[in-house]
């Protein structure tokens, strides 16, 4: 009898077919090697399918408050600060990790120069200026007042030229310091954990705080310093003495024979008729996190943005959708770059330096118009000066909750967040001010540039990619915008961000435009905008920053070994004449971050403290209590629990969206740990007045 099933051949493993005979053999399925590796994937994918919808599910829907690991922390955080005076906090010893400033030029401008404020104390809502959040100090904060300076400013004459190196040798070219250290450095390596939204948010929050634009007391706009390039001139005229020189050999410019990048100095407060020693940059961005770059940090431009009725802000329909408003006199509708028709109004001036930042200005729009609407429906009989605050309170009150709770736990890791007093009740501290230190805007938020990915993509509802966008082609030109809003949010969001890395894309450093109306070639360099913007702003060295970090002082190149490898050591001393001289955001950028953490720890100081200032010394940050413009505590509840997902359901045609935004989720292998839009909702009863 021939047994069909068990007459194995020991040295094939294959069976006998009982039709051929022992010639033919045949192997069962569950044997053949293509089985094998099918079982293996199906167990791997099930696995960790079941662990990351465990792990994002643990705790409810979108809607439930998600923070288990943060609120460990506000236990421990207030245990530790119980003792915390807040009225004498100069006094007390800190709980948590602070820069003390040892500057000794913030008070200049407000003992000279600051108008003379009246402010009423009850207030619910912010002034449009920022002034009145302190009550003590009115115009800490506000909209054109100084940074604040962790240091005295560094200028070779005290107070305005560029500084040199300890040797009297002027600094190296920053471009030059760019090629050496980190030209071709871009790893083309993703970060699996984290998508790329972080980085429109990243400068969405900037243009929340800062904004500083061109000197142009002697009409110094890049255009105007063409003649620059004049080399036959005898004396260099003073608007050029800050251009960027770029070497004969230099491997991208000089084929193009580029020999430097106009470089126009920040706006002083000589500008506003406050001549101050040293050279005092004025900020003209409200200087807390409120959304002022939504609705404008003076009452004329947030006027200008509304329709006054219902509460909303103005906006138009193209193809169907919203967007921000046309801004008529745009400098830039003709150029420079090429003709452009879309130019947005904003609350912030910088709305269409390129596509990402547009893109998120539109968002918060959307939002804004979405929430008022919901308001005015809630409580109908609220007039439209009611309800335009309310929703600016609630959408200022949503950009605090997305950077503290999803953000920056990302940039910083939650060890640089607890040491720096980041989480948890935040308890209101007058004597903290707010301002955006000069070394913050100048110096280490920048670092994160270097996340930026040299491509956008645009993608389709089904994921495919139908455009990539070179941030650095479509600076100031917002068009492409217009129907693509949902293809963009859904490139940043689908696609995993820029690897962290000592260097910026390849296409932010070394793109050349050929700028129609002039016969040459021009530049783009963000790396050396950003070394020669710390030498403008008279940004102390790396060094002196490492120290006021807590970091030992180097004395010598090789004391940097504790956190900058030896060969940019190598590098470094090649370009510097001493220790002391190197660029702080150049050290900043070659210094390894500490696990969990997407900076080193001279930049992570400086994100901490001004991130721990920007919320203690806030008199309406969302989660003080006990102040005339405090939110309930069930409103406050409910705020906590949103997130950008929240925001990005709500203004766009997305279906589906994870609760933790920035996580990058690949919509392949992980779209069951997304949720439907129709599950973010913003739970506004709390706002039901009765
Ligand atoms: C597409 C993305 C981005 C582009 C194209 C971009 C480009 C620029 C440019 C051209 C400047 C002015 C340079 C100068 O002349 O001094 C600037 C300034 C700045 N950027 Fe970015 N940036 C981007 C994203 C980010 C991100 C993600 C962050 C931080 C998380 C950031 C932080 C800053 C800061 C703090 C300043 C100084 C702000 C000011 O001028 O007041 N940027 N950026
Ligand atoms: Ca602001």
């Amino acid at each position: 009898m021939v047994n069909i099933f068990k007459k194995v051949d020991n040295s094939s493993s294959f069976e006998t077919d009982p039709l051929l005979g022992s010639k033919a053999k045949i192997q069962p399925f569950w044997k053949k090697p293509w089985f094998t590796l099918f079982i293996v994937i199906l167990i791997i994918v099930v696995t960790s399918t079941i662990i990351l919808y465990v792990f994002y599910h643990k705790n409810g829907s979108p809607n439930d408050i998600h923070y288990a690991e943060s609120e460990a922390n506000t236990v421990k955080f207030n245990a530790a600060t119980l003792s915390y005076n807040p009225v004498n906090a100069a006094s007390k010893s800190h709980p948590t990790s602070r820069v003390s400033s040892i500057a000794t030029t913030n008070g200049d401008y407000f003992k000279k120069c600051a108008p003379f404020v009246t402010c009423n104390p009850d207030d619910k809502y912010r002034t449009f200026n920022g002034s009145c959040n302190n009550l003590q100090n009115p115009n800490w904060g506000a909209a054109l007042t100084p940074f604040y300076r962790l240091i005295n400013a560094d200028f070779n004459d005290g107070n305005n030229t560029l500084r040199v190196q300890l040797d009297g040798r002027p600094l190296p070219s920053a471009r030059l310091v760019g090629v050496k250290l980190f030209y071709m450095r871009d790893i083309r390596n993703y970060d699996h954990e984290n998508n790329e939204l972080l980085v429109p948010w990243g400068q969405f929050l900037t243009h929340d705080i800062s904004f500083y634009p061109d000197d142009i007391r002697n009409a110094t706009t890049p255009a105007d310093l063409d003649h620059c390039y004049d080399k036959d001139k005898t004396k260099i005229p003073f608007e050029c003495e800050t251009a960027i020189p770029i070497a004969a050999d230099d491997p991208v410019y000089a084929q193009y024979n580029v020999t430097l990048f106009k470089f126009v100095r920040s706006t002083t407060s000589v500008n506003f008729s406050c001549p101050l020693t040293p050279r005092t940059i004025l900020n003209r961005n409200t200087q807390y996190i409120d959304a002022s770059h939504v609705y404008g940090s003076n009452k004329k431009t947030a006027d200008g943005l509304r329709t006054f009725v219902n509460g909303k802000l103005r906006s138009r329909i193209l193809k169907n959708e919203e967007y921000c408003p046309q801004n008529p006199n745009s400098e830039f509708k003709d150029g420079p770059l090429g003709k452009s028709d879309v130019q947005f109004a904003a609350g912030d001036v910088n709305v269409n330096q390129n596509l990402a930042i547009a893109l998120f200005q539109n968002l918060f729009l959307r939002y804004h118009n979405h929430l008022a609407e919901e308001i005015q429906t809630l409580n109908p009989s609220w007039s439209d000066e009611r309800v335009y605050q309310e929703t600016r309170r609630i959408v200022g009150a949503i950009i605090q909750v997305i950077t503290y709770e999803h953000f920056l736990p990302i940039i910083l890791g939650d060890e640089y967040m607890k040491e720096y007093g980041l989480t948890g009740q935040t308890t209101y501290d007058p004597s903290i001010n707010s301002a955006l230190a000069q070394e913050m805007t100048s110096g280490a938020f920048r670092a994160v540039h270097n996340i930026i990915p040299a491509k956008f993509n645009l993608m389709t509802a089904n994921y495919s990619i139908i455009d990539e966008v070179e941030p650095s082609r479509v600076l100031l030109q917002p068009d492409l915008l217009i129907g693509n809003f949902d293809n963009m949010l859904r490139g940043f969001l689908e696609t995993p961000g820029r690897a962290i890395q000592p260097s910026y894309n390849n296409l932010i450093t070394n793109v050349v435009f050929k700028i129609p109306n002039l016969d040459g070639y021009s530049g783009f360099d963000l790396m050396s905008y950003d070394i020669q913007r710390g030498r403008d702003n008279g940004l102390p060295p790396y060094n002196k920053m490492r120290h006021i970090c807590g970091l030992k002082k180097a004395n010598k190149f090789n004391d940097l070994s504790d956190l900058i490898s030896s060969e940019d050591i190598e590098i470094l001393k090649s370009l510097y004449s001493t220790v002391h001289d190197i660029d702080y955001i150049v050290g900043a950028l070659l210094e390894k971050p500490r696990n969990g953490s997407m900076v080193g720890p001279s930049t992570a100081c400086v994100i901490g403290d001004s991130f721990y200032r920007f919320k203690a010394g806030d008199r309406f940050f969302y989660d003080i209590l006990g102040q005339p413009g405090s939110f309930t505590p069930e409103q406050i509840k409910s705020l906590k629990k949103i997130t950008l997902s929240h925001v990005m359901c709500t203004s766009s045609n997305l279906g589906h969206m994870q609760k933790e935004t920035f996580r990058f989720v690949d919509h392949k292998w992980m779209s069951s740990i997304k949720y439907s839009c129709k599950s973010y909702k913003l739970d506004l009863s709390p706002w039901k007045e009765f």
